[in-house]
């Protein structure tokens, strides 16, 4: 990608309190074997990362209470020039629970319940940031309580109109509501593009069918993360399948946002940009909480990749 600034927006921004575990048991008293704290919420981490990797990044977010305040103070030293805007309610904390297996059990509370002046706010501290001329416009993660369902597709509908290119990453309804604004990128996991087409997804036919429904309604590229069976890209031009040999992560909180930004990172073709892509998304499962990787993490993520063009559609998902 060129040196110009990754513009992110995350409606509902975190603080991630990741706990480390042997084995998570219910009704039980534990002991942690480690724990972290870090600045959450997917667009806030897609910036963090490409900071990590010497690009410029801007991340607009509302921010309000004590904990908003820490959020920015944590995001200061990470080289995120962080836009906020203030709220009346407290950003939410999101407890991850990664058990020595791996294993990742994560609650995502709410997030503050935002007033119609300060979805506005937020919008105009959005388009005011357009003006640096970003190469990409990311809005990630879940909308908190009064945010309107379609707030992703207003957001969308700000870069369109300044001629930035848009990504987008969300699930259920504001994913429901963002396809139709046409972003030039969706990046769903499995389970949400087929939340979004209402069908179980068995094989790579049945993601390729689905996220080629996405391209007829004016999506420009779709890009699905699968867990461990690595990732499928689609656009008008074909389709491409990159992954690896399953990990054992030590967390898997960040990894999509990680694959999105190793996707807007990568220059060259389709394939070399899904296999970075994977690569960073592999990185980050190797790192504890929402820690994502640096250049040397990132680069010894692409160990063991493989990219196949037009992936055989019969071919089960689980045996990618
Ligand atoms: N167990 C694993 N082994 C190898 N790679 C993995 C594993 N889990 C995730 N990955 C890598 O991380 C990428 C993103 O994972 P996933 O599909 O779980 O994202 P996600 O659900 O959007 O995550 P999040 O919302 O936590 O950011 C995958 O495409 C893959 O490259
Ligand atoms: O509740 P949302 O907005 O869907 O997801 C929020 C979140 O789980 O996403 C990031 C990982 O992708 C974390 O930093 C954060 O806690």
């Amino acid at each position: 990608m060129s040196a110009r600034t990754v513009l992110t927006v995350t409606p509902n921004p975190s603080i991630d309190h990741t706990v480390e575990l042997t084995v998570l048991t219910r009704g039980e008293v534990l002991r942690s074997t480690g724990s972290s704290v870090e600045a959450g919420g997917k667009g806030v981490n897609v910036a963090r990362v490409l900071a990590r990797h010497g690009h410029r990044t801007v991340a607009v977010l509302p921010s309000g209470g004590v904990d908003g305040d820490r959020l920015q103070a944590m995001l200061a030293p990470q080289q995120v020039h962080a836009v906020t805007t203030h709220i009346a309610g407290s950003i939410r904390t999101n407890t991850t629970v990664v058990e020595a297996d791996g294993t990742t059990t994560k609650i995502n509370e709410a997030g503050p319940e935002l007033a119609a002046s300060e979805v506005e706010a937020l919008l105009l501290a959005v388009r005011g940031r357009l003006t640096v001329d970003p190469a990409w416009l990311v809005a990630s993660g879940s909308l908190p309580p009064g945010a309107p369902v379609d707030l992703h597709a207003r957001i969308v509908a700000l870069g369109r109109a300044a001629g930035v290119a848009t990504a987008v990453d969300t699930s259920g309804a504001a994913l429901a509501a963002v396809v139709d604004a046409g972003p030039d990128l969706l990046k769903p996991n499995l389970e949400e593009l087929a939340e979004l087409v209402a069908r179980e997804l068995l094989t790579v036919g049945d993601v390729l069918a689905a996220a080629r429904e996405l391209l007829d309604r004016g999506v420009g590229e779709v890009l699905v993360s699968l867990g461990g069976s690595g990732a499928l890209l689609v656009t008008a031009r074909g389709s491409w399948w990159a992954g690896g040999e399953p990990l054992v992560p030590r967390s898997t909180v960040g990894a999509g946002d990680c694959t999105l930004a190793g996707y807007l990172h990568a220059a060259g073709d389709p394939a070399d940009r899904l296999a970075t892509a994977v690569a960073w998304g592999r990185a980050a499962v190797l790192l504890p909480g929402s820690t994502v990787p640096g250049p040397d993490e990132s680069t010894a993520g692409t160990a063991g990749v493989r990219v196949v063009a037009d992936p055989d559609p019969d071919t089960a998902v689980k045996d990618l």
